[in-house]
């Protein structure tokens, strides 16, 4: 039970309508358990009338009294049992969403390297399936155990003082229930994870195959993604057949206990009745009635046990979350104005889940509103340096500065609103192309949305599609072709008007010719802004201030495009390369 103290924040949130909801589950059920006392009086009413111990008007008079009297103990059990469910379960479901925002939350300030090292999957499970077994805790099995508590109480304090030794025999097969029920509970439980796990691996493989279906057909590879998928359905298949053999022994066996216990009653209950030790007939009645009144919840304390466990190993998983901290954490707390001055001091960097050392000993200084441009072949560290500009890793060795400033001293939200940044690869939601852009900028207007997608060179791309900017990207929408979804992505990067911007590899789907525009309108934007081109083109690069050159995480050249086309190096290389391939043209 200790993972679910975390909850108890929540229940005390809403104590008092739990306590409410408790006092009403308390009411409902003192009047449900006047059922069996009325018909057990009914019964002797009846019996009396035949013993002739009363008169005709007597007895159609008390027999009477009895039916209305049930009537209004039913409707009132029933107002209540509504009542009970509404409280409840709603405050269940109110920890529920709390619970989830809360881990949310959490999730949005952990660092990359937690999203590295936990699957999607993982991620997505523990804030629904896992919270919502959390709920299962306390929604039904509060209210149930409450239930339970309170049938108990009324029921058994009414069977001892009437008849004590029957109220012994009656209840000896209950415990026996509730044994065989929490172990049938857990067999469930163990089987239905297996299911889940079953489930969650076929609807991975259908997603994925989904997803790359053109791979797939061009690949021909249809039938095998066929098969495949079979096996999965057969594993699903046994395994769900495998559950529903155990769950399929629950009924029986309640039936069969609900069984004895009547027999019991109406076995021990008549002998007592004939050996004069139980005065009325209608006592045997009333305890038949409660003994199946008292069956369900016993059953239940067996499986809200289960459903208490299965909680408690949720609420650990959750927790486990919960408790990781941040990586980065922002250090300032007042807001700190950016004006873009950056510099890199010997810094070096290993990727700590790969432990690939991305940069060695990098030194570079740009000033605020100038441009520098980096180049290098794949993998040589570029996108990297990028990253620590933003912040997502913090190094060990060396000096990022931003502003003469070392950059975890700077407030975090202050850097990152700082930054435009235009990622390698383009991602885009399922949304409005307007709503992309504007994410930039949620306040946009129209006209800087179109402005801004002018910049990027997009607009007229946009305006063809039928809804223009109201049209929708992503599954259900259109698909953009590689250079359209980098132009909207470089729109959604200049619209902010940030202080600094990054553009990483980001004009490489686009034709030279749009390049070039581009690049021209950026040089108006970018005036007084300073500016991070990550590219594999000297024409991307030819206008910066200052140009470095990467090879495996060292600088190996750094100068103006005019002084490296004149040094002996990968630049002059690059740059004849790409000169003679646009002469081909
Ligand atoms: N998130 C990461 N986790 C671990 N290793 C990484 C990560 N990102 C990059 N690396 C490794 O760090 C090195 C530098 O990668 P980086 O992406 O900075 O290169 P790049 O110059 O931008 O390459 P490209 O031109 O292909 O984009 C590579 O060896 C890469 O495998």
């Amino acid at each position: 039970m200790k993972a679910l103290k975390h909850l108890n924040k929540y229940f005390f949130k809403y104590r008092y309508r739990l306590i409410v909801g408790i006092i009403i589950t308390i009411v409902a059920k003192v009047f449900a358990l006047f059922t069996p006392r009325l018909v057990g009086a009914s019964i002797n009413v009846v019996s009396d009338r035949l013993e002739g111990k009363i008169t005709q008007e007597v007895f159609r008079a008390e027999l009477m009294t009895n039916i209305l009297y049930l009537i209004g103990a039913a409707v009132i059990a029933g107002i209540f049992t509504f009542l009970m469910r509404q409280t409840i379960i709603n405050v269940s479901r109110h920890i529920e969403y709390d619970l989830k925002n809360e881990i949310y939350q959490h999730y949005q300030i952990l660092s990359l390297n937690f999203y590295k090292s936990n699957r999607t999957g993982d991620l997505m499970n523990r804030i629904s399936e896992d919270v919502g077994k959390v709920r299962m805790y306390v929604g039904p099995a509060i209210m149930y155990t409450m239930n339970t508590i309170t049938l108990f109480t009324v029921a058994i304090i009414y069977m001892v003082n009437t008849a004590p030794k029957l109220t012994m025999y009656t209840l000896l097969p209950l415990p026996i229930l509730s044994v065989a029920i929490y172990k049938l509970s857990k067999l469930i439980n163990k089987r239905s994870t297996i299911v889940q796990q079953s489930l969650s691996t076929l609807s991975t493989y259908t997603q994925e195959t989904f997803s790359g279906i053109s791979v797939i057909k061009s690949y021909g590879i249809e039938p095998q993604t066929s098969t495949e998928f079979d096996d999965l359905s057969a594993q699903n298949r046994q395994k769900q057949i495998n559950l529903t053999k155990v769950q399929a022994l629950f009924f029986p066996m309640m039936i069969l206990l609900i069984g004895i216990s009547n027999l019991i009653v109406v076995y021990i209950g008549g002998t007592q009745y004939m050996n004069g030790e139980i005065e009325n007939i209608g006592t045997i009645a009333a305890f038949l009635i409660y003994v199946n009144m008292l069956t369900w919840p016993v059953a239940i304390v067996g499986w809200v046990t289960s459903l208490v466990q299965q909680a408690e190993a949720s609420q650990e998983r959750i927790n486990e979350f919960l408790n990781t901290e941040p990586e980065i954490r922002n250090k300032a707390n007042e807001l700190t104005p950016i004006k873009g001055d950056i510099e890199f001091k010997n810094v070096s960097f290993v990727y700590p889940d790969t432990n690939i050392e991305a940069l060695k000993n990098v030194s570079f200084k740009l000033n605020s509103g100038e441009t520098l441009a980096i180049l290098g072949k794949t993998g040589s560290g570029k996108s990297t340096i990028l990253d620590l500009i933003g912040r997502l890793y913090d190094i060990d060795h060396g000096q990022v500065l931003v502003d003469d400033k070392i950059i975890s001293e700077l407030n975090l939200h202050s850097l990152r609103e700082s930054i435009g940044y235009v990622p390698q690869d383009a991602f885009l939601f399922s949304d409005t192309i307007k709503n992309n852009i504007k994410f930039g900028k949620e306040d946009a207007t129209d006209e800087e949305v179109i402005e801004a997608a002018q910049n990027a060179r997009v607009h007229k791309n946009i305006i063809g599609f039928n809804k223009g900017y109201e049209t929708i990207l992503g599954e259900r929408g259109i698909t953009l072709s590689g250079g359209q979804k980098q132009r909207v992505s470089i729109a959604r990067a200049i619209i902010k008007k940030p202080d600094i911007l990054l553009f990483d590899d980001c004009l490489s789907a686009v034709d030279t010719e749009t390049e070039e525009k581009i690049l021209k309108n950026l040089v108006k934007l970018t005036k007084d802004k300073t500016t991070i081109i990550v590219s594999h083109r000297v024409s991307s690069a030819k206008n910066a201030d200052k140009i470095i050159v990467l090879e495996d995480g060292k600088v190996i050249q750094t100068g103006t495009h005019e002084t490296l086309i004149n040094t002996d190096g990968y630049y002059k290389e690059l740059y004849t390369k790409q000169l003679s391939e646009k002469e081909m043209q």
